[in-house]
């Protein structure tokens, strides 16, 4: 596990904190400017808004093999669409996108459309590719469209050397040719585990100040998908394929003319059961609409909303005209549940009342209760949490209610960064629900609720 100190235990108090609210006793305030030294170990950032990333270190894997990262600009025509309005301030870094997905699930095809496709958007590739072989076929479309500039990295290892490599190559696109492209989409191997490069994001200053990680976009082969989920890996080594689900913020189920509904639905549920986060769609060639996968905002706080409110996989019919299962809306009426989704599939409100150390595997979690929170005790518990579990918490979002703060609470994680921020001002008679999204490894439902809700004041 990362090396995380008891510090931590603090640092959602600190994020969540604000002169005004308890500022008197609190170690580590809500500081805008002055965030540089709040933790032992953590590492912030200047950020360019109030927003407050930390990072508690970040675990290297082993070498897997030899790969390349490759960079090309390329350009259409069109324009970008707006900010919401909250109290966050508006973030003007190049958004970046990650293209994940098994071998041979579509990746470059998805790359070709957007490169292709009229959306107005400068974008720079960033291909990342297994052995000595130069710029590949996928680039072609890339190069028809106005291709300015190719840049070549050394090979090495994903999640060591080569993320050396994408700091360096991010860092080369935007002190040279800042102002020439708007987006950045890098497509990873096949083999690649998502989190060393959502992960350099936030760890890396370089990228951070310039970029900012707008979305992954996971593909899943229709027909093969369910041989890689299915796979077991020797003890500590990951399964690729789940990984690259679990991270997602937007999953593309694609090829699906090469197999029948009932194994299309089959697998949409196995996608749900490990993320209940990310939207989904269904797709021949990776056609999709270019606002499914550029601009999503996946770790954008002004975003948190939607994700946590749509939490229950949102599936986008409008590749397909039948219907699908689909898990209820959290419009409630303000009961407070949890809801765990299993391999075995089964739904459930309120309370558990059985066990679930049935499910080793990678599932999600959602809180979603009403009242507000004691600051002290829910940092003390997400602080707990996150030291001991952050390996196991692939990504979280939410939205909180806090004591004593006038606005919601927003945050997200990877692991253990995280990025919290106060958001706009709950409406007069609006309920203070809170609402969190868990992803991750070995999640114990009913232990996260347990934990949450000890955090409420009582009524
Ligand atoms: N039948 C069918 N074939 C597809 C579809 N999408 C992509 N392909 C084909 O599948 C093959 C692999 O697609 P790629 O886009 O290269 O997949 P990739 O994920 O980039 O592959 P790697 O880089 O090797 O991991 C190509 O021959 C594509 O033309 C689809 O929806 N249906």
């Amino acid at each position: 596990m990362a090396a995380v100190s008891l510090d931590l235990a603090t640092t959602f108090l600190t994020f969540a904190s604000r002169p005004r609210v308890r500022s008197s006793v609190l170690p580590l305030l809500w500081r805008p400017k002055a965030y540089g030294s709040h933790s032992l170990n953590f590492h912030s950032f200047p950020v360019p808004s109030r927003r407050i990333v930390a990072v508690a270190g970040v675990s290297s894997k082993p070498q897997r093999g030899r790969r390349r990262f490759s960079a090309v600009a390329a350009q259409t025509t069109q324009s970008e669409g707006s900010d919401v309005l909250t109290k966050i301030p508006p973030d003007d870094r190049i958004p970046a996108t990650i293209i994940t997905g098994f071998l041979g699930s579509g990746k470059t095809t998805l790359l070709n459309h957007i490169l292709t496709a009229d959306h107005g958007k400068r974008i720079a590739v960033i291909e990342n590719e297994y052995g000595e072989v130069d710029i590949d076929g996928s680039l072609v479309a890339a190069k028809t469209t106005g291709a300015e500039d190719i840049i070549m990295l050394n090979n090495g290892c994903l999640c060591c050397t080569v993320r050396g490599d994408l700091v360096r190559m991010i860092s080369e696109l935007v002190n040279k040719k800042k102002g020439k492209f708007d987006h950045i989409v890098i497509e990873t191997t096949g083999l690649a585990n998502p989190a060393p490069i959502i992960q350099t994001f936030y760890a890396e200053d370089q990228i951070f100040n310039d970029v900012k990680l707008d979305g992954v976009v996971t593909l899943v082969d229709a027909k093969h998908a369910g041989f890689h989920l299915d796979e077991v890996k020797p003890k500590g080594v990951v399964n690729e394929a789940v990984e690259q689900i679990a991270y997602a913020d937007r999953i593309i189920v694609n090829k699906i003319d090469l197999v029948g509904e009932p194994e299309i639905a089959s697998l949409v549920q196995r996608i749900k059961n490990i993320n209940r986060m990310a939207h989904l769609k269904r797709t021949e060639f990776g056609q999709v609409d270019l606002d499914y996968v550029l601009g999503v905002g996946g770790f954008d706080l002004e975003r948190i909303e939607s994700a946590v409110n749509s939490e229950g996989v949102k599936e986008d019919h409008a590749t397909h005209s039948h219907d699908h299962d689909h898990d209820h809306d959290h419009d409630h009426d303000h009961h407070d549940h949890h809801h765990h989704e299993h391999d075995h599939g089964h739904e459930h409100n309120d309370h558990h009342s059985h066990d679930h150390t049935h499910d080793p595997g990678v599932s999600s979690v959602s809180i979603v209760c009403e009242g507000s929170l004691d600051l002290e005790k829910a940092n003390i518990w997400l602080g707990t949490l996150l030291l001991e579990r952050s390996e196991d918490i692939y990504r979280m979002k939410g939205l909180l209610s806090v004591q004593g703060m006038d606005e919601r609470f927003v945050f997200q994680g990877v692991h253990d960064i995280f990025q919290g921020s106060p958001d706009r001002l709950w409406g007069p008679d609006e309920p203070r629900v809170n609402k969190i999204v868990f992803i991750g490894k070995n999640l114990d439902a009913k232990e996260l609720e347990k934990g949450f809700k000890a955090c409420l004041l009582s009524k």
